[in-house]
Protein backbone atom coordinates (compact mmCIF):
# COMPACT_ATOMS: atom_id res chain seq x y z
CA UNK A 1 0.00 0.00 0.00
CA UNK A 2 1.02 3.30 -1.10
CA UNK A 3 1.45 6.42 1.62
CA UNK A 4 -1.88 8.34 1.94
CA UNK A 5 -0.47 12.16 1.53
CA UNK A 6 -2.96 14.27 0.92
CA UNK A 7 -2.91 16.51 -2.49
CA UNK A 8 -0.48 19.26 -2.62
CA UNK A 9 -2.45 22.06 -1.27
CA UNK A 10 -1.91 26.01 -0.19
CA UNK A 11 -0.09 25.90 2.98
CA UNK A 12 -2.18 26.78 5.63
CA UNK A 13 -0.17 28.91 7.64
CA UNK A 14 -2.64 29.53 10.06
CA UNK A 15 -3.19 25.88 11.24
CA UNK A 16 0.35 25.32 11.70
CA UNK A 17 1.05 28.51 13.78
CA UNK A 18 -1.85 27.49 15.86
CA UNK A 19 -0.21 24.10 16.63
CA UNK A 20 3.18 25.97 17.05
CA UNK A 21 1.56 27.98 19.79
CA UNK A 22 -0.67 24.77 21.20
CA UNK A 23 3.12 23.13 21.16
CA UNK A 24 4.03 25.90 23.81
CA UNK A 25 1.31 25.83 25.97
CA UNK A 26 1.45 21.69 26.43
CA UNK A 27 5.15 22.42 27.30
CA UNK A 28 4.51 24.99 29.88
CA UNK A 29 1.51 22.90 31.34
CA UNK A 30 4.45 19.90 31.30
CA UNK A 31 6.92 22.21 33.23
CA UNK A 32 4.30 23.37 36.30
CA UNK A 33 1.97 19.77 36.66
CA UNK A 34 2.42 16.44 36.86
CA UNK A 35 0.90 13.70 33.61
CA UNK A 36 -1.54 11.17 34.35
CA UNK A 37 0.91 9.02 31.74
CA UNK A 38 2.75 6.19 33.83
CA UNK A 39 6.51 7.57 34.99
CA UNK A 40 9.57 6.05 34.36
CA UNK A 41 12.79 5.83 35.27
CA UNK A 42 15.25 4.47 32.96
CA UNK A 43 15.59 4.52 29.10
CA UNK A 44 15.28 1.49 26.87
CA UNK A 45 18.20 0.22 25.03
CA UNK A 46 17.59 -1.23 21.65
CA UNK A 47 19.83 -3.73 19.80
CA UNK A 48 19.10 -2.84 15.90
CA UNK A 49 21.28 -5.84 14.33
CA UNK A 50 17.82 -7.77 13.88
CA UNK A 51 16.40 -4.92 11.67
CA UNK A 52 18.83 -5.10 8.99
CA UNK A 53 17.92 -9.18 8.59
CA UNK A 54 15.98 -10.24 5.51
CA UNK A 55 13.40 -12.22 7.87
CA UNK A 56 10.52 -9.87 8.47
CA UNK A 57 9.90 -11.81 11.54
CA UNK A 58 13.06 -10.30 13.10
CA UNK A 59 12.52 -6.63 12.03
CA UNK A 60 9.14 -6.81 13.17
CA UNK A 61 10.45 -8.35 16.67
CA UNK A 62 12.43 -4.56 16.53
CA UNK A 63 9.58 -2.96 15.67
CA UNK A 64 7.48 -4.38 18.99
CA UNK A 65 10.45 -2.76 20.95
CA UNK A 66 10.11 0.02 19.11
CA UNK A 67 6.72 0.53 19.65
CA UNK A 68 6.58 -0.17 23.26
CA UNK A 69 9.74 2.81 23.26
CA UNK A 70 7.88 5.32 21.82
CA UNK A 71 4.51 4.68 24.24
CA UNK A 72 6.04 4.30 26.97
CA UNK A 73 9.01 7.26 27.07
CA UNK A 74 9.73 8.52 23.76
CA UNK A 75 13.36 8.21 23.91
CA UNK A 76 15.31 5.33 23.47
CA UNK A 77 19.18 4.29 22.30
CA UNK A 78 19.97 2.47 19.46
CA UNK A 79 22.70 0.24 19.12
CA UNK A 80 23.95 -2.34 16.65
CA UNK A 81 23.11 0.44 14.46
CA UNK A 82 25.36 0.28 11.51
CA UNK A 83 27.36 3.55 12.12
CA UNK A 84 31.43 2.59 12.35
CA UNK A 85 32.58 4.15 15.75
CA UNK A 86 35.28 5.67 14.12
CA UNK A 87 32.55 7.77 11.75
CA UNK A 88 30.81 8.81 15.05
CA UNK A 89 34.33 9.62 16.79
CA UNK A 90 35.58 12.09 13.64
CA UNK A 91 32.70 13.70 13.56
CA UNK A 92 32.62 14.84 17.39
CA UNK A 93 36.43 15.58 16.27
CA UNK A 94 34.86 17.96 13.99
CA UNK A 95 32.78 19.50 16.10
CA UNK A 96 35.37 20.33 18.72
CA UNK A 97 37.74 21.68 15.78
CA UNK A 98 34.55 23.72 14.25
CA UNK A 99 34.22 25.88 17.78
CA UNK A 100 38.19 25.93 18.66
CA UNK A 101 39.72 26.43 14.89
CA UNK A 102 37.92 28.74 13.28
CA UNK A 103 38.33 32.44 14.16
CA UNK A 104 35.41 34.20 15.97
CA UNK A 105 34.97 37.07 13.03
CA UNK A 106 34.31 33.88 10.59
CA UNK A 107 31.85 32.41 13.03
CA UNK A 108 30.26 35.52 13.16
CA UNK A 109 30.18 36.03 9.30
CA UNK A 110 28.33 32.76 8.94
CA UNK A 111 25.67 33.92 11.29
CA UNK A 112 22.19 31.78 11.40
CA UNK A 113 19.81 32.81 8.37
CA UNK A 114 16.10 32.67 8.35
CA UNK A 115 16.29 29.24 7.89
CA UNK A 116 18.27 28.59 10.81
CA UNK A 117 21.76 27.61 9.42
CA UNK A 118 25.07 28.71 10.48
CA UNK A 119 26.03 29.53 13.31
CA UNK A 120 24.52 30.04 16.71
CA UNK A 121 25.96 32.32 19.61
CA UNK A 122 25.06 31.62 22.69
CA UNK A 123 22.00 33.00 23.76
CA UNK A 124 20.77 33.51 19.88
CA UNK A 125 17.67 31.48 20.42
CA UNK A 126 16.16 29.89 23.69
CA UNK A 127 13.96 27.01 23.45
CA UNK A 128 12.23 27.54 26.07
CA UNK A 129 10.11 31.02 25.66
CA UNK A 130 12.99 32.39 27.22
CA UNK A 131 12.90 31.97 30.16
CA UNK A 132 16.46 30.68 31.07
CA UNK A 133 19.30 31.77 29.43
CA UNK A 134 21.18 29.10 27.36
CA UNK A 135 25.42 28.89 27.18
CA UNK A 136 24.57 26.44 24.23
CA UNK A 137 26.49 27.66 21.08
CA UNK A 138 25.75 25.87 17.64
CA UNK A 139 26.43 24.97 13.81
CA UNK A 140 23.46 23.87 11.92
CA UNK A 141 23.16 22.86 8.56
CA UNK A 142 20.06 21.00 6.33
CA UNK A 143 19.44 18.82 3.84
CA UNK A 144 21.28 18.83 0.35
CA UNK A 145 20.92 16.27 -2.08
CA UNK A 146 24.84 16.25 -2.49
CA UNK A 147 24.94 15.09 0.96
CA UNK A 148 22.17 12.32 0.75
CA UNK A 149 23.95 9.09 -0.68
CA UNK A 150 20.45 8.42 -2.81
CA UNK A 151 21.07 11.80 -4.58
CA UNK A 152 17.59 12.72 -3.40
CA UNK A 153 14.92 13.15 -6.28
CA UNK A 154 15.59 16.73 -7.08
CA UNK A 155 12.81 18.27 -5.22
CA UNK A 156 13.89 19.44 -2.16
CA UNK A 157 11.98 22.18 -0.90
CA UNK A 158 12.84 24.32 2.17
CA UNK A 159 11.18 25.04 5.23
CA UNK A 160 8.74 27.47 3.50
CA UNK A 161 7.98 25.82 0.74
CA UNK A 162 10.12 27.32 -1.60
CA UNK A 163 12.58 25.41 -3.75
CA UNK A 164 15.69 26.19 -2.76
CA UNK A 165 19.10 25.51 -4.35
CA UNK A 166 21.01 25.27 -0.30
CA UNK A 167 20.48 27.97 2.18
CA UNK A 168 22.79 26.05 3.91
CA UNK A 169 26.28 28.30 5.05
CA UNK A 170 29.71 26.42 5.02
CA UNK A 171 33.10 27.71 6.43
CA UNK A 172 35.66 27.64 4.14
CA UNK A 173 37.59 24.74 3.04
CA UNK A 174 40.77 26.89 3.39
CA UNK A 175 40.15 27.98 6.84
CA UNK A 176 38.79 24.75 7.83
CA UNK A 177 40.12 21.94 6.11
CA UNK A 178 38.47 18.76 6.02
CA UNK A 179 35.09 20.03 7.41
CA UNK A 180 32.41 19.86 4.19
CA UNK A 181 34.10 16.54 3.62
CA UNK A 182 33.38 14.63 7.40
CA UNK A 183 30.23 16.21 7.86
CA UNK A 184 28.90 14.73 5.06
CA UNK A 185 30.40 11.45 5.72
CA UNK A 186 28.24 11.41 8.98
CA UNK A 187 25.38 13.05 8.07
CA UNK A 188 25.01 10.54 4.91
CA UNK A 189 25.29 8.06 7.40
CA UNK A 190 22.83 8.83 9.66
CA UNK A 191 20.35 9.91 7.08
CA UNK A 192 19.86 6.83 5.81
CA UNK A 193 19.90 5.30 9.35
CA UNK A 194 16.70 7.48 9.76
CA UNK A 195 15.16 6.30 6.83
CA UNK A 196 15.55 2.36 7.91
CA UNK A 197 14.16 3.42 11.24
CA UNK A 198 11.14 4.93 9.93
CA UNK A 199 10.30 1.57 7.62
CA UNK A 200 10.88 0.10 11.25
CA UNK A 201 8.51 2.86 12.35
CA UNK A 202 5.80 2.05 10.02
CA UNK A 203 6.12 -1.54 11.17
CA UNK A 204 5.62 -0.38 14.43
CA UNK A 205 2.61 1.20 14.06
CA UNK A 206 0.94 -1.90 11.88
CA UNK A 207 1.51 0.09 8.69
CA UNK A 208 3.58 -1.81 5.55
CA UNK A 209 6.91 -1.46 5.64
CA UNK A 210 7.18 1.03 2.63
CA UNK A 211 4.50 3.59 3.78
CA UNK A 212 6.65 6.60 4.98
CA UNK A 213 9.27 5.59 1.86
CA UNK A 214 7.45 8.19 -0.47
CA UNK A 215 7.65 10.82 1.49
CA UNK A 216 11.29 10.73 2.50
CA UNK A 217 12.36 11.26 -1.08
CA UNK A 218 13.70 14.86 -0.70
CA UNK A 219 13.63 15.23 3.66
CA UNK A 220 14.21 17.66 5.62
CA UNK A 221 16.89 16.93 8.32
CA UNK A 222 18.59 20.10 10.26
CA UNK A 223 21.64 19.06 11.73
CA UNK A 224 23.83 20.96 14.18
CA UNK A 225 26.86 20.74 16.01
CA UNK A 226 26.58 21.82 19.51
CA UNK A 227 29.04 22.75 22.10
CA UNK A 228 27.86 23.16 26.08
CA UNK A 229 30.25 24.99 28.17
CA UNK A 230 32.08 23.58 30.90
CA UNK A 231 29.60 24.11 34.17
CA UNK A 232 30.94 27.03 36.59
CA UNK A 233 29.73 24.78 39.40
CA UNK A 234 29.77 21.13 38.15
CA UNK A 235 27.27 19.15 40.80
CA UNK A 236 25.12 15.79 40.06
CA UNK A 237 21.66 16.05 38.76
CA UNK A 238 19.65 15.83 41.95
CA UNK A 239 16.08 17.14 43.16
CA UNK A 240 17.57 19.45 45.41
CA UNK A 241 19.47 21.52 42.82
CA UNK A 242 17.45 25.03 42.35
CA UNK A 243 19.50 27.25 40.36
CA UNK A 244 20.66 25.14 37.43
CA UNK A 245 22.96 26.29 34.53
CA UNK A 246 20.56 25.54 31.64
CA UNK A 247 22.72 24.82 28.43
CA UNK A 248 19.73 24.16 26.69
CA UNK A 249 16.06 24.91 28.17
CA UNK A 250 13.24 22.61 28.42
CA UNK A 251 11.68 21.38 24.94
CA UNK A 252 10.47 19.03 22.81
CA UNK A 253 11.77 18.47 19.30
CA UNK A 254 9.19 19.47 16.46
CA UNK A 255 10.16 17.01 13.72
CA UNK A 256 9.19 13.22 13.02
CA UNK A 257 11.95 11.86 15.27
CA UNK A 258 15.51 13.12 15.95
CA UNK A 259 18.98 11.17 16.33
CA UNK A 260 21.32 12.25 18.78
CA UNK A 261 25.24 11.46 18.68
CA UNK A 262 27.08 12.72 22.20
CA UNK A 263 30.22 12.49 23.34
CA UNK A 264 30.89 10.59 27.01
CA UNK A 265 30.11 14.01 29.31
CA UNK A 266 26.28 13.46 30.44
CA UNK A 267 24.16 16.22 30.44
CA UNK A 268 21.02 14.87 28.61
CA UNK A 269 18.03 14.75 31.07
CA UNK A 270 14.60 14.02 29.74
CA UNK A 271 11.11 14.43 32.38
CA UNK A 272 9.02 11.54 33.22
CA UNK A 273 5.40 11.99 33.76
CA UNK A 274 5.87 12.63 37.57
CA UNK A 275 8.10 15.16 36.40
CA UNK A 276 11.22 14.32 37.53
CA UNK A 277 14.33 14.32 35.33
CA UNK A 278 16.07 11.37 33.86
CA UNK A 279 19.40 11.26 32.69
CA UNK A 280 19.96 9.99 29.53
CA UNK A 281 23.96 9.37 30.34
CA UNK A 282 25.59 8.00 27.17
CA UNK A 283 25.83 4.48 26.70
CA UNK A 284 29.12 2.84 24.74
CA UNK A 285 28.32 2.98 20.75
CA UNK A 286 25.00 4.07 21.38
CA UNK A 287 22.41 6.86 19.62
CA UNK A 288 20.12 8.48 21.36
CA UNK A 289 16.50 8.56 19.54
CA UNK A 290 13.19 10.49 20.34
CA UNK A 291 9.74 11.12 19.23
CA UNK A 292 9.22 14.41 17.96
CA UNK A 293 5.78 16.28 18.10
CA UNK A 294 5.13 16.03 14.53
CA UNK A 295 5.41 12.28 14.51
CA UNK A 296 3.60 12.26 17.96
CA UNK A 297 0.12 14.34 16.20
CA UNK A 298 0.61 11.88 13.21
CA UNK A 299 -0.12 9.14 15.21
CA UNK A 300 -2.40 10.80 17.26
CA UNK A 301 -0.58 11.02 20.47
CA UNK A 302 0.14 7.90 20.64
CA UNK A 303 3.83 8.22 20.49
CA UNK A 304 4.90 10.66 23.21
CA UNK A 305 7.09 13.31 22.22
CA UNK A 306 8.59 13.72 25.76
CA UNK A 307 9.79 16.92 27.53
CA UNK A 308 14.22 17.20 27.51
CA UNK A 309 17.12 20.06 28.33
CA UNK A 310 20.61 20.06 28.69
CA UNK A 311 22.61 21.07 32.00
CA UNK A 312 26.18 19.94 30.99
CA UNK A 313 27.02 19.25 35.09
CA UNK A 314 30.66 18.19 34.32
CA UNK A 315 33.94 20.53 34.06
CA UNK A 316 34.60 19.79 30.56
CA UNK A 317 33.29 20.90 27.44
CA UNK A 318 30.19 18.78 25.99
CA UNK A 319 29.49 18.28 22.62
CA UNK A 320 26.50 16.93 20.99
CA UNK A 321 25.14 16.36 17.50
CA UNK A 322 21.38 16.05 16.81
CA UNK A 323 19.59 15.04 13.40
CA UNK A 324 15.97 16.39 13.29
CA UNK A 325 14.52 13.87 10.72
CA UNK A 326 11.52 15.36 8.85
CA UNK A 327 9.59 14.15 5.87
CA UNK A 328 9.56 16.14 3.08
CA UNK A 329 8.84 19.06 4.18
CA UNK A 330 6.43 19.74 1.48
CA UNK A 331 4.18 17.00 2.85
CA UNK A 332 0.68 17.87 4.47
CA UNK A 333 -0.37 14.53 6.28
CA UNK A 334 -3.51 13.42 8.49
CA UNK A 335 -3.33 10.75 11.15
CA UNK A 336 -2.15 7.83 10.47
CA UNK A 337 -4.79 5.57 9.24
CA UNK A 338 -3.45 2.70 12.45
CA UNK A 339 -4.14 5.87 14.79
CA UNK A 340 -7.45 6.46 14.13
CA UNK A 341 -9.68 3.87 15.64
CA UNK A 342 -13.85 4.30 16.30
CA UNK A 343 -14.26 6.50 19.82
CA UNK A 344 -10.81 7.30 19.07
CA UNK A 345 -11.22 10.01 15.98
CA UNK A 346 -7.98 11.79 15.14
CA UNK A 347 -7.32 14.72 17.24
CA UNK A 348 -5.19 16.59 15.01
CA UNK A 349 -5.85 18.35 11.92
CA UNK A 350 -3.91 18.56 8.71
CA UNK A 351 0.04 20.19 8.76
CA UNK A 352 2.25 20.89 6.53
CA UNK A 353 5.68 19.16 7.47
CA UNK A 354 8.06 22.29 6.83
CA UNK A 355 5.93 24.90 7.62
CA UNK A 356 5.20 23.79 11.62
CA UNK A 357 8.69 23.64 11.39
CA UNK A 358 10.08 26.84 10.53
CA UNK A 359 6.72 28.78 12.89
CA UNK A 360 8.43 26.00 15.61
CA UNK A 361 12.00 27.71 15.15
CA UNK A 362 10.32 31.07 14.21
CA UNK A 363 9.19 30.81 17.93
CA UNK A 364 13.06 30.54 19.24
CA UNK A 365 14.60 33.71 17.86
CA UNK A 366 14.13 36.89 19.99
CA UNK A 367 13.93 38.56 16.51
CA UNK A 368 11.72 36.01 15.68
CA UNK A 369 8.69 37.13 13.67
CA UNK A 370 6.08 36.97 15.82
O1 LIG B 1 22.59 18.16 23.29
C1 LIG B 1 21.78 17.29 23.59
O2 LIG B 1 22.09 16.29 24.24
C2 LIG B 1 20.33 17.42 23.17
C3 LIG B 1 20.08 18.47 22.13
C4 LIG B 1 18.63 18.69 21.90
O3 LIG B 1 17.78 18.26 22.62
C5 LIG B 1 18.21 19.50 20.73
O4 LIG B 1 19.07 20.12 20.07
O5 LIG B 1 17.00 19.54 20.45
FE1 LIG C 1 15.84 18.37 21.67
Amino acid sequence: MAAVALPPQPLNDESSLKAALEAQEYLQSRLTATSEAPAFRSIPIIDLTKSFSSSLVDRRAVAEQINSACTDVGFFYITGHGIATGVCEDVLKLAHRFFHELPQPSKDAMLCNDYFRGYEPAAFTSVNNFESKETKEAFNWGYESGLDPTGGDGKYVELDGKPEASVNLWPSEKELPGFYAGIAKYYGEVLQLSRHLFRLFALSLALPEDYFDPLMTHPGGIARLIRYPPATNPKPLSELNEDEEIGLGAHTDYECFTLLLQDANQGLEILSPDNHWISAAPVEGGIVVNVADFLMRWTNGIYKSTVHRVVNRTDKERYSIPLFFSINYDETVETLPSCVKEGNPSKFPPITAGRYILDRLNLTVKTGKY
